[in-house]
């Protein structure tokens, strides 16, 4: 098929080259914007209306208000600024259409709301002209907008014509959008469904995350306080706001970091239980092993947190108190050096675990932002996320177990509620996994060279 051009029939003859013509049909919010971001790039604008007069006060005066089959027949790319509901205006305008390139940039209200995509719709109901499904993902705000620093430029484009996607995406480049080629038309469905997504691909890990935090806070609010207080009648609700949530996050980080290395053993030994990488992994694995990037930063996140509260603590005044205290009883009991060898080589490598441990989720999560992953090759990336993941995992672990280390052995509560929070995370089972599926892997290289030989 023949290249379909811009130009409406109206192209006259002039000294300066033709300005491109393209119509928009719908006066309405979006058609307003995208006729101005139109006039910026160059192009003429002509916009179909039920009430022309009326319209036109809304628009720059180089616009051509008129009547929709006016505004049809003066140029072959038309975008239907109107509703999905009010399409059934377009069949008096049917033989019109014929043969031009429509641009559906609906949206729908709720995900999935019709049985076929609106796009579809209209080119069933419109067998004659070429539907392209693109600029929906842009909003009217967006789009009036020269060049927004803070919105999406990125506009997805499908059409079952080859010639009639390029062109659209030729116009998207030239109104300053970066266009993704989308495919055939069947792919509509979905990019109606992009704006209405909230946080694809979060859900999982975020309730994950909010599982282990209400599980860990129980669990130390049932150590720390209830226990005291059931005991000793020991008042230690003071602690709630700070110290049970700064307990709290770590526990929940180091977990998620845990449980984003876990799936990459559960699919390692996945495959080396079926002997292939060919075969498909369960539902449930393959959802857990996309999200990983998800978890991996919400545990970045909540390490972070921790490091803000961890850094205010000393400010409190029951630290403060506390330690006035401890002062005192020092000087009644006549001790001037408090100096206790043990603890400090303790606090200094627990200090110096968790800003280490901190520095590499950092990079960790720096790396999965999509413009630095792409200056990395695949080596480099898995080098980054997957042999420093698992160092930052045990210095993390490493940090938990030193902070833990002198309460297990010296306080009750402690040793009661065997194993404390940080015994309960996920780290030491995924190292334990890692270092067996490694045998495995090494074991069945051997075993396969035995058999060739
Ligand atoms: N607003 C936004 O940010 C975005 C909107 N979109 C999509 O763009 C399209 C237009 O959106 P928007 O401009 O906000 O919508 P509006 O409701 O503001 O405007 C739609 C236009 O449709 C026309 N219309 C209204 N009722 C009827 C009817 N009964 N029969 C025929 N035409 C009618 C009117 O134009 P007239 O009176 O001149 O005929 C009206 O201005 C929608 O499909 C929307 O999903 C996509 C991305 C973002
Ligand atoms: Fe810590």
């Amino acid at each position: 098929m023949d290249s379909i051009s811009m130009m409406g029939n109206n192209a006259g003859a002039s000294f300066l080259p033709p300005q491109p013509t393209v119509a928009i049909l719908g006066s309405g919010d979006f058609s307003k914007c995208l006729a101005i971001r139109l006039l910026r790039c160059g192009f003429h604008v002509v916009v179909g209306s039920r009430h022309p007069k009326l319209a036109a006060q809304s628009f720059p005066h180089v616009v051509d208000v008129t009547h929709h089959e006016d505004a049809v027949g003066k140029a072959n790319v038309v975008f239907l600024a109107i509703r999905r509901e009010h399409y059934s205006i377009l069949w008096d305008l049917k033989h019109l259409l014929e043969g031009k390139i429509l641009v559906d940039v609906s949206n729908n209200r709720r995900v999935n709301q019709y049985p076929e995509s609106n796009a579809e719709y209209l080119a069933s109901l419109l067998p004659d002209s070429i539907v392209v499904k693109g600029f929906n993902v842009i909003s009217a705000w967006a789009m009036q907008q020269s060049c927004p620093k803070d919105a999406s430029t990125q506009v997805f484009i499908c059409s079952d014509l080859v010639e009639a996607r390029q062109q659209i995406m030729e116009l998207a480049r030239q109104l300053n959008f970066q266009p993704v080629d989308m495919g055939t038309l069947s792919s509509s469905r979905d990019i109606e469904n992009m704006p209405l997504q909230l946080f694809p691909g979060w859900k999982g890990p975020v309730l994950a995350a909010v599982a282990l935090s209400i599980f860990f806070f129980a669990y130390s609010f049932v150590r720390d306080i209830i226990h005291p207080y059931v005991k000793y009648k020991q008042s230690d609700f003071y602690k709630i706001p700070i110290e049970m949530v700064n307990r709290t996050l770590p526990t929940v980080a180091i977990t998620l970091l845990a449980l984003v290395y876990l799936a990459g053993q559960l699919a390692a030994a996945h495959q080396l239980y079926y002997g292939t990488k060919y075969r498909h992994f369960p539902h449930w694995l393959e959802g857990w092993l996309q999200s990983r990037k998800q978890m991996g930063l919400l545990s970045f996140f909540l390490a972070a947190v921790h490091v803000l509260y961890s850094l205010c603590l000393p400010m409190r005044k029951s630290e403060r108190y506390l330690l006035l205290n401890t002062a005192y009883q020092q000087v009644h009991a006549n001790v001037e050096n408090a100096w206790n060898e043990e603890e400090v080589w303790r606090v200094e490598m627990y200090v110096s675990f968790g800003i280490m441990s901190l520095g590499l989720l950092s990079l960790l999560a720096i790396t999965s932002i999509p413009s630095v992953h792409s200056t990395l090759n695949w080596r480099e990336f898995s080098f980054i996320q997957s042999t420093l993941g698992y160092i930052a995992l045990l210095i993390a672990t490493l940090h938990g177990l030193l902070f833990g280390w002198k309460r297990a052995f010296e306080e009750e509560a402690y040793r009661f509620y065997l194993p404390p929070s940080f015994m309960v995370s996920l780290a030491l089972p995924v190292f334990f996994l890692k270092m067996l599926t490694q045998l495995c892997k090494i074991l069945s290289l051997f075993w396969s060279c035995a058999y060739i030989k």
